[in-house]
């Protein structure tokens, strides 16, 4: 039986930083080493300011770190002490070449094989953590057997991650479950078994799934899809509910009593963002595209499809409200990370909404409170041949608070759902006092309670709900 003592994960990103983290958290007897290209990077998870903000993650790592967690940059030195190594790298969509825009780019999951094909001197365990599409197991082996001078043996494991930005600490603690896929070999299921005892020190056994290679590769892709497919199925019913006096959230909670449906991922929305759901739906309808299945392609191509039409579906909104026309008006965004408990901002719809207020040149006070302002520039600029950067910082003013944010603001939009947010939280009287009159509140999240604006004196306005809802 092989027995996991020494873990390598490559990449200390939000995948593998908090994976590896949780790991190390519940079997002292592994030495977890997480290693990264980035110097920066692993020297925010040296310090006491991490890279990433997630609720739980600091404690954890402050407890481990130096016992048996490290980050280091020493790829080879890691890779070659390691008897199982995590691949937890990014693997973004595909900027140019073939399959732009659609296929997952796989330029850094080949490059960290090739590194561990260059440098082992012994047998690894070798795990896709990082989300690929279906089969990349197949290329990692080619490469591994191709480029390994010292004819060492490598098992391919897949291992998807199913955690969520800001409950990742909950998620990794009490999974659903955990997905682990092997070749079904001697080798391979020997594997497969040495990766389930390390899981198993804190998940109960029969949450701990064990399935082929590419029914793991491809699950991952399919959870996200349906997922996603939920969140598009419900904002495209918040479209029908806002032309007809429905309720969407009387609705989805009607729909989510059925056992069948269940209530979770029925929450309308301005539009999911992340940078998993988009990006591996895209992979699907490619790999599909590439399988002869145009059919499949498009019914899942239209998830994607669906979540841009309600983005820009909200600034229509916003801008016919606002008397048709944002132009030097103030717009008091509220939230700019993709959801709340997090600092992430990848594909947020605050990037969208906020880049159509601009181009409608409007004035933009944005607050967020785990969102560097520099990150919002880094999201809202396009560097290249002519800078946006000048122009945008005209437009755009980054805030404190909320407060300062509302403040001379002909309307506020609520785009993240933090707590701090609810009506119960921000003081909507006092932001209502220092607002443009007519004051209007556009709220892309279903948090606040109208009613409760609207006597203060807000105009309100709520995705999936109109303001005579359930009148005759
Ligand atoms: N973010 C999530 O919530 C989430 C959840 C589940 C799965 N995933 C998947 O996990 C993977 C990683 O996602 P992430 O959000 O952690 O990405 P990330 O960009 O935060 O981290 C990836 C890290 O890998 C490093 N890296 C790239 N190539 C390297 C190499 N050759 N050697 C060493 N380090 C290298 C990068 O410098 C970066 O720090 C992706 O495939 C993603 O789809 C993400
Ligand atoms: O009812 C809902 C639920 C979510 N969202 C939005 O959907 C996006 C994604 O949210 P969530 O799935 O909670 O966060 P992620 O961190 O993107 O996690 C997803 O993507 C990860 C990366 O692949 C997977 O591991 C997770 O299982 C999967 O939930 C966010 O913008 C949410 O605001 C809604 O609009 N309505």
């Amino acid at each position: 039986m092989v027995v996991v003592k020494n873990i390598c994960c490559i990449g200390a990103g939000y995948v593998g930083g908090p994976t590896c983290a949780v790991i190390a958290y519940k079997c002292h007897d592994i030495k977890v080493t997480i290693v990264d290209i980035n110097p920066e990077r692993i020297a925010a998870w040296n310090s006491s300011k991490l890279p990433i903000y997630e609720p739980g993650l600091d404690e954890i790592v402050f407890e481990r770190r130096g016992k048996n967690l490290f980050f280091s940059t020493d790829v080879d030195a890691t890779i070659q002490e390691a008897d199982l190594i995590f691949v937890s790298v990014n693997t973004p969509t595909k900027k140019t070449g073939l399959g732009a825009g659609m296929a997952a780019d796989l330029a850094y999951i080949e490059s960290a094989t090739r590194r561990i094909a260059e440098v082992a001197t012994s047998p690894k365990i070798v795990v896709e953590k990082s989300t690929v599409p279906c089969r990349t197991a197949q290329s990692m082996r080619t490469i591994l057997e191709a480029n390994s001078t010292n004819e060492i043996h490598f098992d391919i494991l897949s291992n998807p991650e199913f955690l969520a930005e800001g409950t990742a600490i909950k998620d990794l603690l009490s999974p659903d479950r955990v997905l682990i896929g092997a070749l079904q070999t001697k080798e391979g299921l020997a594997a497969q078994e040495a990766l389930v005892n390390v899981y198993t020190n804190w998940v109960p056994k029969e949450r701990v799934i064990t399935t082929n290679l590419w029914s793991s590769e491809l699950t991952k892709l399919a959870a996200n899809a349906l997922l996603a497919q939920r969140i598009s199925s419900i904002n495209a019913l918040s479209a029908i509910c806002e032309a007809t006096g429905a309720d969407v959230d009387e609705v989805a909670y009607a729909c989510g009593l059925d056992s069948r449906l269940g209530p979770k991922f029925l929450k309308a929305s301005v539009g999911f963002g992340g940078s998993c759901f988009q990006k591996d739906i895209l992979n699907l309808v490619y790999l599909s595209h590439q399988l002869n299945l145009p059919e499949v392609a498009d019914y899942w191509k239209q998830v994607v499809t669906m979540n841009e039409y309600q983005k820009k579906r909200f600034v229509r909104t916003i801008i016919s409200t606002l008397f048709n026309t944002i132009t030097n008006k103030k717009i008091a965004v509220l939230g700019f990370a993709f959801k709340k408990d997090t600092g992430d901002t990848r594909e947020s719809a605050a990037i969208t909404l906020i880049k159509d207020f601009i181009d409608e040149r409007a004035q933009v006070a944005i607050y967020d409170p785990k969102v560097s302002s520099e990150q919002i520039f880094m999201d809202l600029c396009e560097p290249g041949v002519v800078d946006t950067r000048k122009q945008v910082e005209k437009q755009i003013q980054i805030c404190s608070s909320a407060y300062e944010a509302a403040k001379d603001a002909d309307a506020v939009v609520i785009v993240t759902e933090w707590d701090e947010f609810r009506d119960d939280q921000l003081d909507y009287e006092r932001i209502y006092k220092n607002m443009h009159k007519p004051a209007f509140l556009f709220d892309g999240r279903l948090l606040v309670d109208a009613a409760k604006l609207r006597k203060i004196g807000f105009k309100v306005n709520v995705i999936g709900k109109n303001e005579l809802a359930g009148t005759a």
